[in-house]
């Protein structure tokens, strides 16, 4: 059984964060979103003066049953290849991590292949991939709690580092149909609306995986208010299961979460049916480009900060987001207030 409690945002410093953002050397509101950023960060973390420390990136990647069903343009070797990939520093993810000083981890969560020992990598593997949610349920309610309670072990040793920023991101080739399950399930959405192109399929065969999802959907028969666990264990992958986990008790933390793009917001979908407080410790980074994450979006009633047609993963839209949490961050710890500086207020 998972006993998670996540305390709401303690508000009590609301005002005193909006006088002090009114106060600096600009027009009311000029900074815009940065501004809601800074306000979000302060009650996060309770203070005037907050500070990102020691930021991370986990990688959660396992590899899908459903994959058999054609739905990825790529096959699954894809999965465990990339993360080697980002064990030697390659992918996008490593660039950006790079760009940024954002320490990276990757999780095998349940990749197909046997993976090297590897400073990066941190071992959590539940299986080979999950089963084809096409004739049963993903992984069963027990492999969904494991996977659960790992993502929080993670999270729990990285927090004991001192940090208290962190990216979520995956690598799963298939991993985009979970998504759309999830995302079909938890908002209630026509599946149509959550279906996207992934990888990259064309018009033909996004029909195809639209029709293998409609059958799981008609299989499963699961309704919005359904156990949020069963809902996940039912169509999740053991990637997405584990950042649940992983999302959860960074917030109970008090831990800033980046949520990436469709996929961790998919995880994050099934955090909010569990926790809804998590909102409150939340951005969401970037808004992708496949189409059932403006759906998500909207149904969290969240706007994302950036929006660069970007559908790759890996956590790549959370580890660009961050420089500008760290604007946001900055301008309310050093910009001078009307005062400091002497410059004159609005007419009124
Ligand atoms: C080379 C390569 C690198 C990736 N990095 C992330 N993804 C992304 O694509 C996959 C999901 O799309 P679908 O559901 O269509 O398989 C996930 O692994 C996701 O992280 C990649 C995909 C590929 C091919
Ligand atoms: O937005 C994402 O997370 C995404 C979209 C397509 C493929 N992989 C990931």
């Amino acid at each position: 059984m998972i006993d998670i409690n996540i305390r709401p945002c303690d508000n009590s410093l609301l005002e005193a964060l909006q006088h002090k953002i009114n106060s600096k050397t600009k027009p009311a509101g000029a900074l815009g979103m940065l501004e809601s950023i800074a306000l979000q960060v302060g009650l996060i973390q309770n203070t005037l003066t907050p500070a990102l420390l020691s930021p991370n990136m986990v990688v959660f990647a396992a590899d899908h049953g459903i994959a058999n069903e054609g739905v990825s343009a790529y096959p699954q070797e894809v999965t465990g290849q990339m993360v080697l990939n980002f064990l030697s520093g390659g992918a996008a993810i490593n660039v950006f991590c790079r760009q940024h000083g954002i320490e990276l981890a990757v999780v095998d969560a349940g990749v197909t292949s046997e993976l090297p020992a590897h400073p990066l990598l941190i071992d959590k593997k539940m299986g080979a991939g999950t089963d084809n949610f096409l004739f049963g349920p993903a992984m069963t309610q027990k492999q969904c709690e494991q996977a659960l309670m790992a993502g929080m072990k993670i999270v729990e040793e990285i927090a004991d580092k001192g940090c208290n920023i962190i990216g979520f991101g995956e690598m799963g080739i298939g991993n985009t149909s979970a998504a759309s399950m999830l995302t079909h399930i938890l908002c209630d959405i026509p599946l149509l609306h959550c279906v996207g192109k992934g990888t990259g399929l064309d018009d033909d065969q996004r029909r195809k995986k639209l029709s293998v999802l409609e059958q799981a959907s008609q299989f499963h028969r699961l309704t919005p208010d359904a156990d949020p666990i069963q809902v996940l264990s039912t169509f999740g992958g053991f990637e997405i299961a584990m950042m649940t986990g992983a999302m959860l008790k960074a917030a109970q933390k008090r831990i800033i979460i980046l949520v990436d793009g469709f996929i961790a917001s998919a995880a994050f979908l099934a955090a909010h049916a569990l926790q809804p407080t998590i909102l409150a410790y939340s951005f969401f980074t970037h808004l992708s480009e496949e189409q059932g994450h403006i759906k998500a979006m909207e149904f969290l009633r969240v706007r994302p900060i950036l929006q660069l047609n970007m559908r790759l993963g890996e956590g790549t839209g959370a580890a660009i987001a961050y420089p500008i949490i760290q604007s946001a961050v900055n301008f309310l710890n050093e910009m001078a207030s009307f005062e400091e500086a002497r410059v004159s207020t609005k007419f009124n």
